[in-house]
């Protein structure tokens, strides 16, 4: 890529989170993912061109030398910065506006720095491609894995039901989501394959922003904020079908939706559950289940031990795991670090509060003492620690599957009599990314507790309970009884 000689025909738009911008090539298998800044700021820029370019690097540095020791370089792609013409910045932002969703618009794209950070394109990947057939993507964006245990949670709740199924009822009671997502991120992380195909079907129905499809680099599945309807299952079962006909049972036979469904799902808990390791024994763990998943309870007792150690589930939840004194034990230390910073302004820098990100600060966050010595030292790194842990809650996994070229037992060997051919099961190679991992600020934490107490008040409030209307509706493909019966799990076909 010659960036001297960029040209926004090449580019479109792809996506955005809250504080960046992605637009991908229309050959090349690259992103360029743009800083966002407040709509208010947009005559004024609130970073200078260097403070723009120095948070960017921060953040390849941040991926490159802390999340990907902590998560395995295997699952990161860190990029690189790269400086742009503005006017071909310009024109790309007029360009991809209209494609841009309504809720995302109180922030506009940075047009001003000329930066960016150039990715690989994780949802149409050039290499080992074997056939024709797009690449099918799945982006999962897990959120926290595990319930607090730290003696500081005041509230009882928190160590019954997890963040994520706290926050929903937040989210719906604030209108950010109309209907509640019955996905648990703690059967996801479970290891267990009934739990995270059931988390995962509940991903399907609810997507939110936790889950996305991506078919040969488009994205054909994702809720819209705000929106009454919920995406369309058919239209997606329609794209996932020809994916999945192949099995050796199916030939020319019809097969149903949820069996589709059902291998569609399977695949992915088989991705996930990739990268070997021994199997981490979470069954004494009382901070795998939460109170409010739909799984039922008595198969848990069941269920086997947990996640392969070398798994993209298991790293990351470790990494989450950082956050051990939960956010009302840390704000104390936050807060001493606060003063500290109030007194002697010059200690920033010192106590790397804004970076670098390089070896020496992961090396102090891995070797923290677990004891407080009452020092700012002690304090700072266990901030840094706890922000860690929130990249870990709030990245997203990229699941590429790369359709293995069609096989054909033909049997048709000279001495044999000829046989019809018979198409193997379906087989994708796959691949297991982790994006978005950007450093947390340093006063984000103080959010946290705000936010943190806004969630349980809420949640104490409603009583856990919702307006039916706010439940999610289950497509068309599952029948009276599994409508009846949410609790009911995928059967092998
Ligand atoms: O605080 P949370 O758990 O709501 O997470 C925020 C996310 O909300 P979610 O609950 O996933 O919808 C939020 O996602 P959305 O904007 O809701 O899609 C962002 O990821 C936010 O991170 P940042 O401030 O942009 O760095 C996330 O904020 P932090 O990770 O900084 O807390
Ligand atoms: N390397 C990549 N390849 C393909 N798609 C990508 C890549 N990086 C990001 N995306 C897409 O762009 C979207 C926005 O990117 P990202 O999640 O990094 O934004 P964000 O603003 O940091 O998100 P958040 O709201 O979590 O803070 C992602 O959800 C994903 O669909």
């Amino acid at each position: 890529m010659e960036v001297d000689k960029m040209n926004e025909a090449d580019w479109k738009y792809h996506g955005e989170g809250n504080k960046s911008l992605v637009v991908s090539h229309v050959q090349l298998s690259r992103v360029l993912r743009f800083l966002k800044y407040p709509a208010e700021d947009s005559e004024n820029p609130p970073q200078t061109v260097e403070q723009a370019y120095r948070q960017i690097q921060n953040t390849v540095d941040f991926s490159s030398n802390v999340m990907s020791s902590l998560l395995g370089d295997k699952f990161i792609h860190s990029g690189e910065v790269v400086k742009l013409p503005l006017e071909f910045v310009r024109q790309l932002s007029i360009k991809v506006q209209q494609q841009r969703p309504a809720w995302r618009c109180d922030k506009v794209m940075d047009i001003y720095s000329g930066c960016a950070l150039c990715l690989p394109n994780l949802t149409s990947p050039v290499l080992h491609q074997q056939t024709h057939t797009p690449t099918l993507c799945i982006e999962i964006k897990p959120k926290c894995g595990f319930l607090p245990s730290s003696k500081h949670v005041s509230k009882d709740i928190k160590t019954k039901v997890c963040r994520f199924c706290m926050h929903q009822h937040y989210k719906v009671a604030n209108g950010k989501w109309k209907r509640r997502s019955l996905y648990c991120p703690l059967d996801l992380f479970s290891g267990n394959r009934q739990r995270m195909q059931f988390a995962i079907r509940h991903l399907t129905e609810e997507p939110q922003n936790n889950f996305k499809i991506f078919k040969g680099g488009q994205c054909i599945y994702s809720s819209k904020e705000g929106s009454d309807d919920s995406p369309d299952l058919n239209l997606l079962l329609h794209h996932l079908r020809p994916y999945f006909m192949n099995g050796n049972k199916r030939i020319n036979s019809h097969m149903t939706s949820k069996a589709v469904l059902n291998d569609f799902i399977q695949v992915l808990v088989d991705a996930l559950l990739s990268g070997g390791g021994e199997v981490m024994d979470r069954r004494g763990d009382g901070r795998s289940f939460c109170e409010a998943s739909l799984f039922n309870k008595e198969r848990v007792r069941h269920a086997s031990p947990g996640l392969p150690s070398d798994s993209v589930l298991f790293r990351i939840l470790q990494t989450q795991m950082l956050d051990m004194l939960d956010i009302e034990g840390l704000y104390p230390l936050y807060r001493r670090v606060e003063q500290h910073l109030q007194d002697f302004p010059k200690e920033r820098s010192r106590l790397q509060i804004d970076g670098p990100y390089d070896e020496d600060f992961l090396e102090k966050l891995q070797k923290c003492p677990a004891d407080d010595d009452c020092s700012v030292e002690h304090a700072v790194t266990k901030v840094h620690q706890y922000r860690v842990a929130m990249t870990a809650k709030d990245c997203s996994i990229m699941v590429t599957l790369v359709p293995s070229a069609e096989e054909k037992d033909d049997d048709d060997d000279d001495e044999g009599p000829r046989r019809v051919s018979v198409v193997r099961p379906p087989a994708f190679s796959c691949s297991v990314s982790v994006l978005d991992l950007d450093p947390k600020p340093f006063d984000s934490v103080a959010r946290q507790l705000r936010l943190d107490q806004k969630i349980v008040s809420c949640y104490q409030r409603t009583g856990g309970t919702l307006p039916k209307a706010a439940l999610p509706t289950l497509p068309a493909i599952f029948s009276a009884a599994e409508r009846e019966e949410c609790t009911l799990l995928f059967h092998p076909v």
